[in-house]
């Protein structure tokens, strides 16, 4: 194997002419509304387009699925589901579709682990390095950014429900996170307190190739 041929195989980052964009967000930002206008956005210009999303609906997102109601796992389980879930979605779909030139627009990836499973104790930095170790880096990170009471009114979480502080200050250590990675080269800031259609505008905008 001649040395170019070892960096492309060590380094995640795919070097093809697909894309990935992935959008992130606090739950309640608009990630799944902006993630269908996008797709159908970039396939009436003419792209092949796959948009997904984590944890998926394979058995590692299933088990993940299930234990956010029965509350089984143990943050460091949780956080295995989420690598061993992602593994295969990156290499069953994700690289497939980048290597083939088409656009993977994902709803939540690795960054989610970091904040998500950051509030709930274990380093974000490990958490980061346990997923670049086999994740490509986004061509494209979309961070949809509003505040936690908008953000829970959109999803119907009503003042004094159970947990609804432990929520709020989880969300908020997330909402941290997201804008803590807006200097990352790749990553981009979008306000989603706007309209949905100004929203999508100012997605379509980073997208356009
Ligand atoms: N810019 C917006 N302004 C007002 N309402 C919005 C906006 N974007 C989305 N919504 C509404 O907010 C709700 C949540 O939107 P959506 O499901 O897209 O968010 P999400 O970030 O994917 O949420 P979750 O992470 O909880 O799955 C939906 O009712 C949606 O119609
Ligand atoms: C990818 C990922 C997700 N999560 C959490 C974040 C949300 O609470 C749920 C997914 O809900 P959605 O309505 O389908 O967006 O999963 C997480 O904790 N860690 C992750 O890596």
């Amino acid at each position: 194997m001649t040395s170019d041929q070892d960096t492309a195989a060590t380094d995640p980052t795919p070097q093809e002419t697909g894309k990935l964009i992935v959008i992130e967000g606090i739950d309640g930002t608009g990630k799944s509304t902006q993630a269908t206008m996008l797709a159908e956005a970039l396939r009436k210009q003419g792209h092949e387009v796959v948009q997904s999303h984590e944890p998926t609906d394979g058995p590692w997102g299933k088990k993940l699925r299930e234990s956010a109601t029965t509350g089984r796992l143990t943050i460091e389980q949780e956080l295995e589901y989420f690598l061993k879930d992602r593994e295969q979605h990156v290499e069953e779909l994700i690289l497939p579709t980048v290597f083939k030139g088409g656009m993977v627009i994902l709803d939540r990836y690795y960054f989610s682990s970091m904040a998500y499973q950051g509030a709930r104790g274990i380093d974000p930095q490990e958490i980061r390095q346990k997923n670049e170790a086999f994740a490509p880096l986004p061509h494209i990170l979309i961070i949809l950014d509003l505040d936690v009471d908008t953000a829970l009114d959109r999803i119907g979480v009503r003042d004094g429900e159970a947990n609804e502080f432990e929520k709020r200050d989880a969300l908020q250590f997330c909402r941290d996170l997201f804008l803590g990675l807006a200097d990352e080269p790749f990553a981009h800031v979008i306000d989603a307190s706007q309209e949905i259609e100004a929203v999508h505008r100012e997605v379509l905008e980073l997208c356009k190739s």
